[in-house]
């Protein structure tokens, strides 16, 4: 109350959608007012997309917050927030906006409320530039499940772009505080599977040579895992006509790295599916063990944590880089990035594009817990 609040600058380092994700979420968990100029300012359509502002939306209802310039297109903000509070929520992008990414906004605000919060989130499922449902569920959750995270997740209906029409139906339950997660042995492949998908008047052929074709590059280059690459046709939980492909590879190290793709016109599905092969072989060479998009998606828990986090990585993407800039400056989270040189530590993995993000996190408590 009456705090003066941070100000953010929305242009800086990767300048996009994240810095405001990050810094809201923050802004509602420590109670802490934020005004953020220059928002997308660099993008070819600056300013909040209908994602970003339903969002901010659905934070500021969390919180019973004041929400000031929440309307499309607004490239300055300023959030008030006050009490997390639980129950359930409803958010809507009403467009193609990704409900993976309403839930990067909310997920962590959700922990500190003071009872459980149940989300019903509509927009965009299977997005470009965004995780899949598919990933936030077998890759994501998973790995955030080592904080100490709690939450159910189920996919209702999947949406696509430009129609959208997808929910997902999360249950989150709080959490006192977050424990330190460490990271380090990326160990050999164990095993790549995935699922290529169709939906609507797409015909399932197509799935299949999408999964046939990234199966087929897949071991061409990893021996001695078992791929398997499924196809389904999910029309009876879809809304429009979509298809796509997620791979994920677990490693003997316990890590889960993942790629994924979208069809799209004029782009063969055997295309498709060598582009999210070649994608995931890509994050299976710098032998970190995380891929470079669940590498940003962890910052912010690492920084809540009590204790420290240590994470080995690929190089680190600017994504990641301002997600720590924004967690040091609304936390007293404090993050190293280290290059390895000990290209022995991991003998299945070429270590020589390695790094290790340390992170001495905040200790955020749950105060209402
Ligand atoms: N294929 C993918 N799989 C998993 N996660 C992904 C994938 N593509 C993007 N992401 C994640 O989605 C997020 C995208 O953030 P970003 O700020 O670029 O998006 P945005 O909100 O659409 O904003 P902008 O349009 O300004 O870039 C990042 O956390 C990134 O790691």
């Amino acid at each position: 109350p009456n705090m003066e609040p941070v100000e953010l600058d929305g242009s800086v380092m990767e300048g996009g959608g994240q810095i405001l994700r990050v810094c809201a979420a923050l802004s509602c968990i420590t109670g802490t007012p934020i005004r953020v100029r220059n928002i997308r300012a660099g993008r070819s359509t600056p300013g909040l997309r209908p994602q970003h502002l339903c969002g901010l939306q659905l934070l500021s209802q969390m919180t019973s917050g004041l929400l000031q310039g929440s309307e499309v297109g607004s490239t300055h903000i300023t959030l008030e927030p006050r009490a997390v509070g639980g129950g359930a929520y409803t958010a809507d992008t009403h467009t193609a906006g990704s409900v993976c990414l309403l839930l990067q906004a909310s997920l962590p605000v959700s922990l500190f409320s003071n009872q459980r919060t149940d989300l019903v989130l509509k927009g965009g499922t299977e997005t470009e530039l965004a995780p899949h449902s598919d990933y936030t569920l077998k890759v994501f959750k998973p790995i955030v499940e080592k904080f100490g995270v709690q939450f159910d997740f189920d996919v209702v209906k999947r949406g696509f772009y430009p129609k959208g029409g997808g929910v997902v139906s999360v249950s989150v339950q709080p959490i006192r505080q977050l424990q330190p997660v460490v990271m380090e042995t990326r160990g050999g492949v164990a095993r790549i599977t995935g699922t290529a998908f169709v939906a609507g008047v797409l015909p399932i052929k197509l799935a299949k040579a999408m999964s046939a074709a990234a199966a087929r590059a897949l071991r061409a280059h990893v021996a001695g895992a078992h791929v398997d690459v499924a196809a389904t046709n999910e029309s009876q939980s879809a809304f429009g006509n979509g298809s796509g492909i997620l791979l994920v590879a677990e490693t003997t190290g316990g890590c889960l790295l993942a790629s994924s793709a979208l069809g799209k016109r004029g782009v063969s599905p055997e295309q498709v599916g060598v582009a999210a092969a070649e994608a995931l072989l890509g994050n299976l060479r710098h032998g970190g063990c995380v891929d470079d998009f669940l590498q940003d998606q962890l910052v912010i828990f690492m920084a809540l944590a009590s204790g420290r986090s240590r994470i080995r990585t690929g190089p680190p993407t600017l994504h990641t880089r301002t997600a720590i800039h924004v967690a040091e400056a609304l936390t007293k989270a404090k993050f190293t990035i280290t290059k390895c040189e000990d290209a022995s530590a991991d003998a299945n993995a070429s270590a020589s594009d390695s790094y290790l993000i340390e992170c001495d996190g905040a200790g955020v408590e749950n105060t209402d817990l």
